[in-house]
């Protein structure tokens, strides 16, 4: 399923029409269609329903919603909040629609007098703006969406809550609060950010015939779902050997920190790297090497230092690394020589982000791939910028910093939004609170680290690491956990359930 911008909707919305031949009336004909079957299938027609329409295309959708549900026998009553010059083109071809077939349009000015229209329905249906608001909501549409607010009504949001942005970046100035949002076509990103996400409720996508050329030529993300797991997954080669299931190096781990090491190494293993190596200092050595039989150790002095010839030689015949679990903040040497002394995919994760900070121009010389996995704390930290933006931007800033850097960035949250360093997008929304717990990810760095090795495309390889880590824990808190009790170890355990649902 793919994510837009605003802009990228209308571009969409443009090639459907230019080249696919299909008209703007039909377009806005089959959105309001198909909203209408969505609440005729959830909602009982014994209720009063209340149509709230604005001036734009937003509102053409509300009336073809009307049409619909009074041939469904709904109590149907439509508000017009604008003035009828202000309705145009295919809004206002649907409007004598409408008009050809009922008398029930009432013309509102003030809040005042909506409020008191309104106080007596079950249902709100929202279509006063759409994707085309912008700058601060301006009244009296300011007021009357205020007062929607404060009714105790249930209030359906056409496409988008009116007054909220389709893309990341706004203050939301206000907007309807929705308790359930029929999107057209595809989600929007406000739908995948902390600040705005809520503004929704529930919601879904209706498909109005808009087909999948003008996505791929218009939209750069993508929402990552089983579906497009089963169709990258690599297939492990009936004669593989452990080498060729790819070599992993895990480097981490002050003397305080052994477990994040330990769950990196056992992450990677679960999800099937052939060999994991873990480099750490040789005070962890017995309690990481009694938790993590499996894999193979090797000592380095210590965790500052620059790296060794013989260290080089060793780390030669790896695949894929991993620095930064436990690592600690100390100054330290190891990271500059990972990036300037071998051409191996990195994957620089925890405190190795702090250590990535000064060496970020240093990145782009690196010939192999890196990839960046920062939380919002973390990304606010590499980007100079506080949590809150981060939680406002979340795609344009990670979009930025993949794009100046050259590196992938797994922005982890809720909605994890995976950058390439060409921009493209994708979101894993799998997962639940239960992993907002110490060591899970770590956990995730070790299923990523043998991703990384295992495909030849890493933004798929990377998502669909993510979405093991989430369905793993949504899985176990379905079975046996909850997201209270929860465990880093137990993900990595609930690993075999997910990869027996891919083939
Ligand atoms: N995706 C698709 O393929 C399809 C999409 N469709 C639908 O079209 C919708 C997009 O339609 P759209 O472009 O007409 O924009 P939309 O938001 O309805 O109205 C914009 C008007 O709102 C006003 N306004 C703006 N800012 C404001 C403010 N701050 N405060 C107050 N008022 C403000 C401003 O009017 P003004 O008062 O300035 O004249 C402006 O002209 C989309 O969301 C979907 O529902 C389907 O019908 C068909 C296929
Ligand atoms: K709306």
């Amino acid at each position: 399923m793919y994510i837009v911008t605003a802009e990228e909707m209308y571009e969409i919305d443009r090639y459907a029409i230019e080249k696919g031949g299909i008209e703007g009336k039909v377009l806005m004909e089959n959105a309001g269609s198909q909203v209408a079957q969505q609440i005729i299938q959830s909602y009982d027609n014994n209720q009063k329903v209340a149509i709230v329409v604005g001036s734009g295309n937003n509102g053409g959708d509300g009336f073809v919603i009307a049409r619909y549900l009074a041939e469904y026998s709904y109590d149907i009553s439509v508000f017009q909040l604008v003035a009828d010059h202000k309705i145009k083109g295919d809004a206002a071809f649907h409007k004598a629609l409408w008009l050809n077939t009922s008398d029930k349009l009432v013309h509102v000015t003030d809040s005042h007098q909506l409020k008191q229209r309104l106080v007596d329905c079950d249902i709100v249906i929202d279509a006063i703006l759409g994707i085309g608001v912008s700058g601060a909501i301006r009244e009296p549409i300011r007021s009357m969406i205020d007062a929607i607010n404060h009714l105790p009504v249930e209030k359906i949001s056409v496409d988008i809550p009116s007054g909220l942005p389709a893309n990341d970046g706004l203050e939301v100035d206000l907007a309807i609060h929705a308790d359930q949002t029929y999107i057209i076509e595809a989600p929007k990103e406000t739908a995948f950010c902390e600040k705005t996400s809520i503004y929704y409720g529930k919601w879904e996508t209706v498909k109005i015939g808009i087909s999948q050329m003008a996505y791929a030529k218009h939209a750069s993300k993508q929402r990552w779902c089983i579906k497009n797991v089963r169709a990258t997954f690599p297939k492990r080669e009936k004669y593989a050997h452990k080498g060729s299931n790819g070599r992993g190096l895990v480097i981490g781990g002050q003397q305080t920190m052994p477990g994040a090491i330990v769950l990196a190494a056992r992450a990677a293993l679960r999800s099937g790297a052939g060999l994991v190596t873990v480099a750490t200092i040789k005070e962890n050595l017995p309690i990481v090497s009694s938790s993590c039989i499996e894999a193979t150790y090797h000592l380095l002095p210590n965790l500052t230092d620059r790296l060794t010839d013989r260290d080089l030689e060793a780390f030669e015949k790896i695949d894929a690394i991993t620095f930064g679990m436990g690592i600690g903040r100390d100054d330290s040497q190891l990271l500059s020589d990972l990036i300037e002394k071998l051409d191996k995919p990195l994957l620089i994760d925890a405190d190795g982000l702090y250590h990535a900070k000064p060496l970020l121009e240093t990145l782009l010389q690196h010939k192999a791939p890196i990839v960046v996995t920062p939380h919002y704390g973390e990304m606010a930290m590499l980007t100079n910028k506080t949590v809150p933006e981060v939680k406002r931007s979340p795609f344009s800033i990670s979009r930025q910093f993949a794009e100046k850097y050259q590196v992938y960035v797994v922005l982890k949250g809720k909605h994890t939004i995976i950058t390439a360093p060409n921009g493209e997008q994708i979101v894993s929304d799998q997962g639940n609170a239960g992993l907002a717990k110490g060591g899970t990810g770590d956990v995730l760095t070790g299923i990523l680290l043998t991703m990384i090795m295992q495909h030849e495309e890493l933004l798929p390889a990377l998502a669909n690491g993510c979405y093991l880590h989430g369905t793993s824990a949504d899985y176990l808190v379905e079975d046996n956990h909850t997201e209270r009790d929860l465990l880093a170890t137990d993900v990595i355990e609930g690993l075999s359930q997910v990869f027996r649902t891919l083939s």
